[in-house]
Formats: C-alpha cells, sequence, structure tokens
C-alpha cells in the first residue's frame, strides 16, 4: 500500500520503511526552535530538570527573538536575557530582531524531508519546502532539546488537489481562507493537510509557505507540498545540499480528497472572532477600518509586499486610518528597500516597522483600543488578537489590507491593482 509524504518523511525519522496513520513513533529531530514567546519556561525548565545537561546538538537548537523585539517592558527585556545568556552558553545560534522566526527558518535552516519541532502553532510553515513541521508546548520541547526526539502520531492526511490559476487580485491567502471556511477551524485536527495537483507547480515558495503557515487554523498537525525543482533550487541557493526528497505514492491511502480549482477563488475575509469565520470581500458590507496591518509568518514576505506596493503606489491612505508594515525579515526587508517599495509605502502614509511578529501578536507594537478595526495579513482574528478584548480583527490578503487602507474600508482589490 503506497505512503503519502508525510508518512515517508515520519518513517525516515524513526528508521522504519513503513508506518501507519495512529502509529505512535518515536522520531529524530533534525532541527528545534523556540521564540521569546514561550522559551524563558523552556529555561526554566532545563535549568531546574536537567542542571549542568547540554542540548543534544547546538547547531540544531536555535532561538529566535522576534514577538516582543525590540523589548517593550523590563518583563520583556528579561525574558530576552535569559535567552541570550543560554544561547551563549550552549553556542546555539541565536537571532534577536531579525525577522519573524519562521521566515527566519526558512531562509536559513529548513530542507525538504526534516522533522522541525517549535514551540510555535506555525511551525507548520516548513510544510512549503516539504518539512514536516509542527508546533509543541514548551515542556515537550525542552526535552526534544535535550534529547534530539519526540515521539509522535502518525497523522491521517488530507489531500487538497489544486488546479487552475488564480485570477488577478487573488492570491494563496485566499485560497488558505476560503480552505479554512469550509472545512472549519477543526475540519483537520491532528491531521496533514497536503496541497497537491496541477497547479502545485505554478505556486511559488512563499505561495506554499502561506498554505501550509494556516493549516494549524484549521487544527492541523502539519501541512506539507512535495518539494520539486523549484524548492530544490532555492534550498540550493542558500547553501544547502542535503536533503530528502520524497513525494506521496499514486496509491496512497488519504482520509479524504478536496478539490479546488484556483480559478473559482475570490478575495476572501475573515470576520471576527475566528479564522474559520470567512466570506468574500464582496459579501462584506461596508466595514470602516481603523489600523491595516501587513506582516506576519503568514504573508509578510516579498510577494506580498510587491502586490502591496502595487495597490499604494502613487497614492495617499484614507485620512485617520493607519498603515503599519512590517516585513517578515531583515532580508525581506532589505529587499524591499532596494525594490523601492519602502518609498512607496512611506509616500502612501504608511508606518514601516521592525521586522518582527508585530501586529499579529498584538502586544508589542500597533495595538489598538477599545472599538477599533483592524484589517490584518496575521494568522488570527481572536477577540483581543490585537489589542482591547473588544477591538475586532478581520484576515485578508495583503492585496485586500493595502486596498482597504487607501479607502478606509475593507475593499475589494480587484480594479485597484496599479
Ligand atoms: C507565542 C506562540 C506560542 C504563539 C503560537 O504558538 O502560535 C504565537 O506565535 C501566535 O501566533 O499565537
Ligand atoms: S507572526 Fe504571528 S503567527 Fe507568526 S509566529 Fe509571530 S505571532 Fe505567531
Amino acid at each position: 500500500m503506497g505512503m503519502t509524504i508525510g508518512e515517508k518523511i515520519l518513517a525516515r525519522a524513526c528508521g522504519k520503511d513503513v508506518v501507519k496513520p495512529g502509529e505512535i513513533i518515536t522520531a529524530k529531530v533534525d532541527l528545534c526552535m523556540s521564540n521569546d514567546g514561550t522559551t524563558h519556561l523552556n529555561i526554566d525548565i532545563f535549568e531546574k530538570k536537567l542542571k549542568g545537561e547540554k542540548v543534544f546538538d547546538p547547531e540544531k537548537v536555535i532561538f529566535i527573538v522576534d514577538h516582543n523585539v525590540p523589548a517593550e517592558s523590563t518583563k520583556t527585556a528579561e525574558v530576552h536575557k535569559k535567552m541570550r545568556n543560554f544561547a551563549q552558553k550552549h553556542h546555539i545560534p541565536f537571532y534577536e530582531g531579525a525577522g519573524v522566526c519562521h521566515q527566519i527558518m526558512i531562509e536559513d535552516y529548513v530542507v525538504p524531508g526534516q522533522v522541525i519541532i517549535a514551540a510555535d502553532s506555525h511551525t507548520c510553515s516548513y510544510g512549503g519546502l516539504g518539512a514536516f513541521g509542527t508546533g509543541v508546548g514548551c515542556t515537550d520541547l525542552t526535552s526534544i532539546m535535550h534529547s534530539g526526539e519526540t515521539w509522535l502520531m502518525v497523522p491521517e492526511t488530507l489531500n487538497f488537489v489544486l488546479e487552475g490559476n488564480f485570477r488577478q487580485g487573488v492570491y494563496a491567502r485566499d485560497l488558505i481562507l476560503k480552505v479554512i471556511g469550509d472545512i472549519g477551524a477543526d475540519g483537520a485536527t491532528y491531521k496533514i493537510m497536503e496541497f497537491s495537483g496541477p497547479a502545485v507547480k505554478n505556486l511559488t515558495i512563499d505561495d506554499r509557505v502561506v498554505l501550509c503557515n494556516m493549516a494549524v487554523e484549521a487544527g492541523a498537525k502539519s501541512g506539507l507540498v512535495a518539494p520539486d525543482e523549484r524548492v530544490i533550487e532555492y534550498v540550493k541557493s542558500r547553501g544547502r545540499h542535503e536533503m530528502h526528497l520524497f513525494a506521496s505514492d499514486e496509491d496512497a491511502v488519504y482520509e479524504q480528497s478536496y478539490a479546488y480549482n484556483l480559478a473559482d477563488i475570490e478575495p476572501m475575509v475573515a470576520i471576527p472572532h475566528n479564522v474559520d469565520n470567512v466570506v468574500p470581500v464582496t459579501e462584506i458590507g461596508a466595514v470602516k477600518i481603523d489600523q491595516a496591518f501587513i506582516g506576519s509568518c503568514n504573508n509578510g514576505r516579498i510577494e506580498e509586499l510587491r502586490v502591496a506596493a502595487q495597490i499604494l503606489q502613487g497614492k495617499k491612505i484614507a485620512p485617520y486610518v493607519k498603515l503599519l508594515i512590517s516585513p517578515a525579515s531583515k532580508e525581506v526587508y532589505l529587499q524591499a528597500l532596494e525594490e523601492g517599495l519602502v518609498d512607496i509605502f512611506m509616500e502612501s502614509g504608511a508606518m514601516v516597522l521592525n521586522a518582527n511578529c508585530s501586529v499579529c501578536w498584538g502586544s508589542c507594537q500597533g495595538v489598538i483600543g477599545e472599538g477599533e478595526t483592524l484589517i490584518s495579513t496575521g494568522t488570527r482574528n481572536f477577540k483581543g488578537r490585537a489589542g482591547h478584548p473588544n477591538s475586532s480583527v478581520y484576515l485578508a490578503s495583503a492585496a485586500t489590507v493595502a486596498a482597504s487602507a487607501l479607502v478606509g474600508k475593507i475593499t475589494d482589490p480587484r480594479g485597484l491593482i496599479g
């Protein structure tokens, strides 16, 4: 019986030829990562329970300060200090202010076929490069930092078969919002969401990451796209040559398959306060906004910034509306500067922030007040996610967010693309 790509990656990680959904395995972890959301807790546990011990491999444990950077309070400064000290002591890679953890991992570490575990739910992003990534809590992560292994139950796989091409003004972000709206926030609980079909070859790496990144918003354990030449070239261009290329067998067994034609997808918006509360932008009615945000590990990469710039070029954002833009990494930021995108943003009235989780995380910068409305390219629109408990967050593509910032209310971007 055939296997899916997810099963093949997990079989390699546990040293078996075959694994089946439901089986509990002990997997070797290729990389583990932790950010300033919770690492101080790992460090406390590590230093109490594993006193005098070392991390399993100092090249494979990565600490990234991205959620609240630069520190906005003395409490956060202490967290960062703790991470810095631990990283120095254990000689592990440490990043501070270089961008959102998942984007840094993609730029500097991820290769196809790896198993990567991190203390962050959007670790599933690495499926865009054909790696199995999943998030765990900080106790599990502490144990992995020490042993380099973890137990995992092999998930069932759902197959999302994609065909056709996006129409103008429609992006991978709209597709994943549509999928989550269709299957629901628990539609893929503990399953792998595999994206396959003839349309995949036309999807850029950024697009694939966008799809896999939000798999967790449907409850998925991971998201995966089989790596192709595009991925191999990207990874090699970043100096990483060792990889394990897996693809699903023709007779692989899926729990369920879904078919999507990209040409049928419209710009979508997730309305407060759940990510699966999704409607086409055309059905949203008049929703006035106070703030707009472009950034995050979902939608803050160069391709999204280019789309936003196309819409904002030569125009001014609506009076009394704030547009905040945080490139997903320093590298993306520098690229945006080089391409003149930052000039376009600033001339339109946007504030361009340092590369970090920013408004997506909603506790460091750009928080919104009582009764205010944000439209965002972040990952979540839970109540209070971006500030006051009585505020509203809508999720949409970078194009829709940019168009909305220009008009001052949630706006269909089609027709505004310059
Ligand atoms: C801080 C971290 C634990 C959290 C997550 O796991 O996703 C955060 O990144 C988020 O997006 O809510
Ligand atoms: S950008 Fe948002 S979703 Fe991604 S890691 Fe940061 S807070 Fe979490």
